[in-house]
């Protein structure tokens, strides 16, 4: 089944990460009443960066039982672990170990340090998803670029028409550093709730493209995910205005 887009509309960039950081509290805290431990995937990118640093200012007073929630990643970059460009590096200095996320729930993507190749840390975040992934994702967070990429699922890459693997390799992305490792549609697709977090003028053209009924998965990969249960598209004005 796959749920309508909803379209959240913010002032601001700021605005919009405060929405998204308390949404996703509540939905946490709503999770836990219901005697869930939810798993979160989060993205990389600028405006998730306001959504965390939201969080770390949020999260402490919140209702929400930090030692039961789970985070995951929906890319990486394949880099070292220290790297200031890895999405998990900067979420752990935001967010992650101020509120005390226990490690064993903390499920980053193998770096170079790890192991060799971007296939190896595909291959063993797919087993870590198999072993602790739980029945699907409460929240799957997702930015999207300016082509209308997710992840880093890229328009016309053939990582968009995997069906059979959870986690795959990237190599020669548009978007740098150009190695990663991504969650493929299938996985992305086990989200109860897929929220896309949008913001300025830059990504207006993806995100009118992508709420098409025109879009394709190959042109724009953003058009792509849906929540099982909700598919909310978070934005400030700016990128909402080509809609
Ligand atoms: O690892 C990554 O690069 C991200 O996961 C990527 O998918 C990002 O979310 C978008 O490119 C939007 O990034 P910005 O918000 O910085 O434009």
């Amino acid at each position: 089944m796959t749920t309508e887009a909803l379209i959240e509309v913010h002032d601001d960039a700021a605005a919009l990460a405060t929405a998204v950081a308390g949404e996703l509290l509540a939905r946490l805290a709503d999770a836990q009443s219901a005697d869930r431990v939810p798993h979160v995937v989060l993205t990389g990118g600028t405006i998730a960066d306001a959504v965390h640093a939201e969080l770390a200012r949020l999260g402490a007073a919140s209702d929400v039982d930090w030692t039961r929630v789970a985070l995951w990643w929906g890319d990486e970059r394949f880099v070292a672990a220290g790297s200031e460009d890895r999405n998990a590096g900067q979420a752990r200095a935001a967010f992650i170990d101020a509120l005390g996320v226990p490690a064993e729930h903390v499920h980053e993507v193998p770096s170079t340090d790890d192991v060799a190749t971007a296939e190896e840390a595909a291959e063993r975040y797919a087993d870590a998803l198999a072993e602790h992934g739980a029945d699907g994702f409460e929240v799957l967070m997702l930015g999207v670029g300016p082509d209308g990429h997710v992840a880093s699922l890229f328009p016309g890459f053939p990582q968009l028409d995997e069906q059979e693997r959870s986690v795959v390799a990237v190599h020669d992305s548009p978007k740098p550093p150009p190695d990663r490792v991504t969650l493929t549609f299938p996985t992305l697709a086990r989200a109860r709730s897929t929220w896309f977090l949008v913001s300025g003028e830059g990504k207006a053209e993806a995100v009118a493209r992508a709420l098409s009924p025109a879009a394709t998965p190959a042109e724009t990969p953003a058009s792509v995910p849906r929540g099982r249960e909700e598919t909310t598209w978070f934005l400030d004005r700016p990128a909402a205005s080509h809609l």
